[in-house]
């Protein structure tokens, strides 16, 4: 492979040296690591990484090509992407394309070659860490922050309607996915389950979701500070009062934001595909993949009417919220999994059974 010189350069100060994979391309970005053996496909698809450079902990990356079937969304909107050694020669049966075609493709600034444990630690030490990949040494990164505006960014124009192949409920439940950057599996887990699902934009008011008559609403990840977000809350206070709700990693701070609680940001993350989380009703320990650079402030929930039901093993964080009176939950979590293990699927059996057994819509 031909190899020319890149650089990381730092807000830090550390310029960390590399070969370009793909077309020299300068990007900035905020760092972060994911600790995934495997999933870079679906890492680099998933729209909660828009705006920020990714560094992959595990130091062999593209060794199973690029398939047609792990898009999480119809294209990478991460600003870059470090490997340590990528492959030059994947093998996979499924595999269309290499990882290096397809940084190519997508037009995704990357670097192969560079210490990544070095970056991970750099990462761990500062918590928030900005950088831009380029071609010179003294190119230092401007922004020191990720665009506040971003979710609008990834979040769908207009709604796109999914109809379930899978009948297996009469009548079928309709699921309303609200994009704040959604990962295409969350839409499947829902379809697989035998839902009808409807992915509105982001800033879709409760009106125009009443008018779609959902029999539950799904809040999606997304990237960013939920507390940009902040201007929704009354509506998303309001849907979520009004229909069966389930939130996902950014959809599950923003109902927590919405209800009063504050979120914090995280040292340096939670991101790759075996965090273990206990659910604290049942005490089981589950193996679940995660993403995300804040967390729900365990303090600022009102215990009055929410109770905390996951919890991190790790750091104690909270994983999880449901309502103590209404059809209410959120997850920190990924239970759609892609990639990572598919021990939390249950959660998404339990939103729909809310509806399902009643046979009915729950909402006026
Ligand atoms: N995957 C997500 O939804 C991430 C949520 C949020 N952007 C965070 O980093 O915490």
């Amino acid at each position: 492979m031909q190899q020319s010189k890149g650089y990381l350069v730092l807000n830090t100060g550390d310029i960390l040296e590399g070969n370009w994979l793909g077309t020299p391309n300068k990007m900035e970005g905020e760092l972060v690591f994911n600790t995934a053996m495997t999933g870079y496909q679906e890492v680099m698809t998933d729209p909660s990484y828009a705006g920020q450079i990714v560094t992959m902990t595990y130091p062999l990356i593209g060794n199973y090509g690029w398939n047609e079937i792990d898009y999480e969304s119809v294209k990478p909107s991460l600003a870059g992407f470090i490997v340590s050694t990528p492959s030059e020669n994947p093998e996979h049966y499924e595999s269309k394309n290499t990882l290096i075609e397809m940084l190519e493709k997508y037009e995704i600034p990357a670097l192969s070659g560079v210490d990544t444990r070095a970056l991970t630690r750099i990462i761990r030490e500062y918590g928030e860490v900005y950088g831009k990949i380029t071609t010179d040494p003294a190119d230092k990164p401007v922004h020191t922050f990720v665009n506040p505006d971003i979710v609008s960014t990834v979040s769908v124009k207009e709604k796109i309607v999914y109809k379930t192949s899978d009948p297996a409920n009469t009548p079928t439940p309709h699921v309303v996915v609200m994009d704040f950057g959604y990962k295409h599996s969350i839409a499947h887990s829902l379809l697989d389950l035998g839902c009808d699902v409807t992915v509105v934009p982001y800033n879709t008011s409760y009106l125009e979701i009443q008018a779609l008559n959902p029999d539950g609403v799904l809040l999606s990840n997304g990237p960013g500070d939920p507390k940009a977000l902040a201007g929704h809350s009354e509506n998303i206070k309001h849907i979520s009062e009004n229909f069966p709700t389930m939130g996902i990693c950014l959809g599950h701070q923003l109902i927590a934001l919405a209800h009063g609680a504050t979120t914090k940001r995280l040292p340096y993350g939670h991101r790759g595909s075996n965090h273990p989380v206990k659910d604290l009703q049942t005490g089981k320990v589950m193996i679940t993949s995660q993403n995300h650079g804040y967390v729900v402030d365990y303090d600022s929930v009102n215990m009055k009417n929410w109770y905390v039901s996951h919890v991190n093993v790790n750091d104690k964080s909270v994983e999880g919220l449901k309502h103590k009176t209404k059809p209410l939950m959120s997850v920190q979590f990924h239970p759609e999994a892609h990639p990572g293990p598919i021990d939390t699927h249950q959660i998404f059996v339990d939103f729909i059974q809310q509806f399902i057994t009643k046979g009915e819509k729950q909402h006026a």
